[in-house]
């Protein structure tokens, strides 16, 4: 019957991946990231549960006393029946009802353990779950959030682990109970009567058609939905990050106009499958009450020729009913199961995703770094086919300034990209202190970097808190000492609150040089053998930029500093100016040095930059 009604249900592939069938040949995290089945993924949902063996031994007991239990109400109630009928002088039918009270009551306290024991195992397995899944999304590489929308991955992390949680707090529970229940109840029916049986399994074609019909419009739509909600909560999340241009631009209207259609099509998905699924019970209760007719008829037919007692036909109309009920929880859970599968889905898709420190086992730490940093022959493309970088060689010993300048799209961000191994570089090497950065652990590698870039991050806390993300460990005093020598300390105590002003929402309520020089500290705080710097392009009000200036000039002291050059006075104060044009670096050298050599350095000083 299980493997009748679970048959038809097959997922539809993932968009865009060619998933691999469960046991193909292929090995290892490949293999593993391909199987995108809903067995796979119940006997990954299944290792999460594993962890609790103990109590989810406990819950099976009680899951199987309390459908025992089930069973027995009915046969008493059947007994008592009978007894009554036969009157005076039979079997006192009184205490048979004092023992059906009994069992009423031990069903629910079974009930109640059993239901309190899974939903601490789920609640469980879902903590642990959302952990992996925050953990993962920490460890993927920045090319996987290129790819997705934040939201959607939000979504991820709240909807789809919602859908998991709900379904293993009852449905799963449910559905195990039903399976028993089942067996129990066909066992007892056959013992009782053969024949009214064999009518009663009747409808069982019948509803596994049905069921057959149904699954196999719904498993696609509740997937279609859960992808739909992820897209969505992209699409807000977006829009919220984007009120101000939203609002500049007067974008409004075409925003809610296109919110509108991303929700219509939720509401769609939504109401089929819901539709669709919601089909399920009314089948049922109407093969249900078939079955019932038929009982009634046959077994009154079978009671006048004295066959079988009424008790008998009453048991088992009661019987009949638990049979159909199971399938009708089965049904009933089913939808609640493919939406929950649908999630875990996607959660273990990203947990899929290669971790950015995949390959790390056999990269060292360093302790100490100089910053003597070579690039060579070094070539990057995002994308296949394109070259974003080609051929890159040049060195920066320690404690030098480079800057990097060249028209927009020319690779130079794509550079330090590859400097700090958020990309790797596909051809050439990239050397730090003279050893391959691939070799580095990433974690170490940073450790020894800092960045002050145009749109400085500042998390929800007080300003203090702020600074010192530059250095966990660093003292009140250490944090003053670097706002100080940042510039930024008198601005902050002009603030009410001081060092102690919450900052909410990415650092509302202050200002853009404000934020710069709150960055500075922070680098400042971590003291890193090297720098890298994104200066502004929007221009400042030039008391904040001379702030900015000195600032950036005590930071970079003694560090090997990269810095994006927009600023002319940066770039003629720079040891060596790499000049990058569509990704390949044209010329390189001082200010005068490359002046003289009127090339493109010179045009671009004597076009735009003297502007
Ligand atoms: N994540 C990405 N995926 C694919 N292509 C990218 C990605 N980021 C940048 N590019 C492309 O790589 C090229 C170099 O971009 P990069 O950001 O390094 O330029 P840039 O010199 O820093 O430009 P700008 O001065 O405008 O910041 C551009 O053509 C850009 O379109």
């Amino acid at each position: 019957m299980w493997e009748a009604l679970s048959e038809p249900f097959r997922y539809p592939r993932p968009l865009g991946k060619d998933a691999a069938a469960p046991g193909s040949s292929q090995s290892g995290k490949r293999a593993k990231a391909k199987a995108k089945d809903w067995q796979g993924t119940l006997r990954r949902i299944w290792q999460y549960l594993a962890h609790r063996k103990g109590r989810l031994t406990l819950v099976l007991l009680m899951v199987i006393a309390s459908s025992g239990l089930t069973l027995l109400g009915p046969y008493l109630i059947g007994m008592a029946i009978d007894d009554y009928l036969e009157g005076p002088g039979g079997r006192p039918w009184l205490l048979f009802l004092l023992g059906l009270a009994c069992v009423y009551v031990l069903q629910s306290v079974v009930g109640w353990l059993q239901n309190i024991w899974m939903i601490q195992i789920a609640q469980e397995a879902v903590f642990r779950m959302r952990t992996d899944l925050f953990e993962q999304l920490h460890r993927l590489p920045i090319p996987f959030f290129g790819k997705r929308r934040q939201g959607d991955l939000m979504s991820r992390m709240t909807n789809d682990i919602d859908s998991v949680s709900s379904t293993l707090n009852s449905s799963a529970i449910q559905l195990f109970s039903s399976v028993l229940m089942l067996g129990g109840t066909i066992v007892v029916m056959l013992l009782l009567s053969p024949l009214l049986t064999l009518l009663t399994f009747l409808v069982v074609p019948l509803m596994a058609l049905g069921m057959r019909w149904i699954t196999r419009r719904t498993g696609a739509l509740f997937k279609e939905r859960q992808r739909n909600l992820g897209e969505l909560n992209g699409f807000v999340e977006e829009t919220l990050s984007g009120q101000r241009i939203i609002k500049a631009f007067s974008q409004e209207e075409r925003v809610i106009h296109e919110f509108r259609k991303r929700n219509e099509r939720i509401k769609q998905s939504g109401f089929w499958a819901q539709t669709i699924s919601g089909f399920i019970p009314k089948l049922m209760n109407g093969l249900n009450n078939l079955s019932f007719a038929i009982i009634a008829c046959v077994g009154g037919v079978l009671a006048i020729r004295g066959a079988i007692t009424v008790g008998v036909i009453i048991v088992f109309v009661e019987y009949a009913r638990q049979f159909t009920r199971p399938l009708n929880d089965l049904a009933n859970q089913w939808n609640t199961l493919l939406s929950a599968i649908a999630g875990a889905e996607r959660v273990f898709e990203v947990l899929d995703e290669e971790k950015e420190d995949v390959d790390e086992s056999s990269a060292v730490s360093l302790d100490t770094v100089s910053g003597a940093v070579v690039f060579q022959e070094v070539s990057f493309s995002y994308e296949e086919g394109g070259e974003t970088l080609k051929q890159i060689s040049f060195e920066a010993k320690p404690g030098e300034t480079i800057a990097i300048i060249g028209p927009t799209g020319a690779g130079k961000t794509s550079l330090i990209q590859l400097l700090s191994r958020f990309y790797d570089a596909d051809g050439g090497k990239i050397t730090l202190d003279g050893r391959d950065i691939q070799s580095i652990r990433r974690e170490s590698l940073r450790s020894h970097m800092a960045f002050v870039l145009q749109d400085s991050f500042l998390f929800e806390g007080t300003i203090r808190d702020n600074i010192r993300y530059g250095k966990l460990d660093a003292t009140d005093e250490q944090v003053e000492e670097a706002a100080k020598l940042a510039n930024a300390h008198s601005f902050i105590m002009r603030l009410s609150g001081g060092y102690d002003r919450l900052l909410i929402a990415d650092g509302s309520g202050i200002s853009q040089g404000q934020r710069q020089l709150l960055a500075i500290a922070r680098a400042i705080l971590a003291d890193p053998a090297i720098l890298v710097l994104d200066e502004a392009t929007s221009s400042i009000d030039t008391v904040s930029e001379i702030k900015i200036q000195e600032g950036l000039k005590r930071l970079m002291e003694g560090r090997t500093s990269f810095v994006i050059a927009h600023r002319l006075n940066t770039i003629r104060e720079a040891d060596r100016i790499l000049v990058l044009k569509d990704g390949r670096l044209v010329e390189q050298g001082p200010h005068e040095e490359l002046l003289s050599q009127e090339g493109l350095y010179s045009e671009l000083f004597h076009g735009q930059l003297e502007q």
